[in-house]
This record gives C-alpha cells, sequence and structure tokens, in this order.
C-alpha cells in the first residue's frame, strides 16, 4: 500500500546551512510513528521541510498523492496536513473557544468543536479564559485541537511533552490514542522517549540529517542498547 506521507531524497537549507541531507521516511495511514535524536539533529526541521517553512528544498515530498514540494505554502494546510510546533502558537490575548475558531476548516472531515471539548474535557472549561491564563499542558491540547478542527487527518507534533508535569502528559497520551483509533495518522518528534515508546508505532533516528535507524516498536527491547549509545536514554 502506498504511504500517506513519504519523503525521498530531501535536502534543505537555512541559507547558506545546509540542515537536511537526504531525508527518507514514509508514514502508512492510521500510523503513529515517532522520529528520535539528539538536539539539532534536523527533527524539527524535517517538519517545517514537510510543511513548506523552509523553501530551499529538494528531493520529493508527497502527501495523500499530492506532490507538497510544489504546493503554494498557503495550500499545503488544504491537503489535510496540520503542523503543531513546539511553541504552540497560542493567541495570547484571545479565549480558548477564539483560539479554537479562528482557523478556518481547510479540509474535508474538519472536528466539530463539541467532539473537540468531548476529547479535551478541560478545554471546555476554559472556554472564556484566555489564552495567557492557560498552563503549558492547556495550551498544548488548545493547539493540537485548533489543528483537528481545521480538518488534518495527519498532525506532526513537536515535543508536545517538553515542559509539561507526568499527568498532563499521561492525558496528552491518552488524546494520542484517541486519535489514533479514529485513524488519524500521526508524526511525533519527542525527547521523551519513555513516552514515545508507549504511543508510536514505529521509530525513526535522526542524526546529522539524515534517518539512521528505523525499527518497529516489536524491536524496541532489542534496540535499547543502540538508542542508549546513540541517544542516552
Ligand atoms: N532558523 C534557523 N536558521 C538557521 N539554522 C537553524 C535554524 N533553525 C535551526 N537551525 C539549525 O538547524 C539544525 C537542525 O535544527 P533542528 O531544530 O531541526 O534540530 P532538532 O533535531 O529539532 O533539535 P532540537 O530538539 O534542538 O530542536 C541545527 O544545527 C540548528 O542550529
Amino acid at each position: 500500500m502506498k504511504p500517506l506521507l513519504e519523503l525521498k531524497n530531501v535536502e534543505a537549507w537555512y541559507g547558506e546551512s545546509h540542515v537536511l541531507h537526504g531525508v527518507n521516511m514514509h508514514v502508512a495511514e492510521g500510523e503513529m510513528i515517532c522520529i528520535l535524536g539528539r538536539n539539532g539533529m534536523g527533527k524539527t526541521t524535517t517538519l517545517r521541510t514537510i510543511m513548506g517553512n523552509l523553501r530551499k528544498r529538494t528531493g520529493e515530498i508527497t502527501f495523500a498523492g499530492k506532490d507538497l514540494i510544489t504546493t503554494p505554502l498557503h495550500r499545503v494546510a488544504h491537503t489535510g496536513i496540520g503542523y503543531v510546533p513546539e511553541e504552540r502558537g497560542i493567541f495570547a490575548t484571545l479565549s480558548v473557544e477564539e483560539n479554537l475558531m479562528l482557523p478556518p476548516v481547510v479540509a474535508g472531515g474538519g472536528m466539530p468543536l463539541r467532539e473537540i471539548y468531548d476529547l479535551f474535557p478541560n478545554l471546555e472549561e476554559r472556554r472564556n479564559s484566555p489564552g495567557t491564563k492557560l498552563s503549558g499542558g492547556e495550551q498544548q491540547m488548545l493547539a493540537m485541537a485548533r489543528i483537528l478542527r481545521t480538518g488534518a487527518r495527519c498532525i506532526l507534533l513537536d515535543e508536545p511533552t517538553e515542559g509539561l508535569a507526568p499527568v498532563i502528559i499521561q492525558r496528552i497520551g491518552e488524546v494520542l490514542v484517541q486519535l489514533k483509533k479514529r485513524g488519524m495518522t500521526v508524526v511525533l518528534v519527542e525527547q521523551n522517549f519513555r513516552f514515545a515508546a508507549q504511543v508510536a508505532d514505529r521509530f525513526y533516528l535522526m542524526d546529522h540529517g539524515q534517518m539512521t535507524a528505523e525499527f518497529p516498536v516489536s524491536e524496541l527491547a532489542a534496540q535499547m542498547g543502540m538508542l542508549n549509545r546513540e541517544l542516552g536514554v
């Protein structure tokens, strides 16, 4: 079966700085993959390159049969792919509900507000609170919810657990399991290896702008020695 998202030999640059050196990656529909790697290896850049935020890029990126390299930046979300950046991008002066309603529904199947509140009950409780008053966990959930409303069927999540308390991390894990049950495709970048090990189906290890290893969760135990050497997990 053809992957939903596929990168072939993708290279990308920030100005003169060559950061991705031939990234190969594929994600099946409904799969949750996790990109592991030390700081600065190109994980965030991979997500930004898929979304078209880095325009200087070569190789092939296809999503749902569409060529994303030639898709204009403002049309990428219309293909059904959404990005939740590490900094979350919540509008501080707007309420939770205004943050949710602001981005347009750009692809078919956008999650209605009612379903979003069922998935994130604490967002409903806080629907009138301004972005500035939200905890880190609430901000992360709002950032994810906002992307689900746009109609994305594949979400790219950059370090969703960063800086969050264990109980909130567990809640985010539960949401990801729910999304997976609904058939959502997820690309996760995570430093929190213990969290990723509980939710991901398959792993990529990124090193100096390339994927240097790939294995399914069933091989995790056998790969621990290698991961320990590479990441110190
Ligand atoms: N806006 C930018 N301009 C120039 N270089 C950048 C920019 N953003 C990142 N880089 C460089 O690109 C390389 C890859 O960074 P990237 O953020 O993709 O790594 P990462 O694996 O996501 O690590 P981290 O977890 O630290 O974010 C690093 O050398 C970084 O310094």
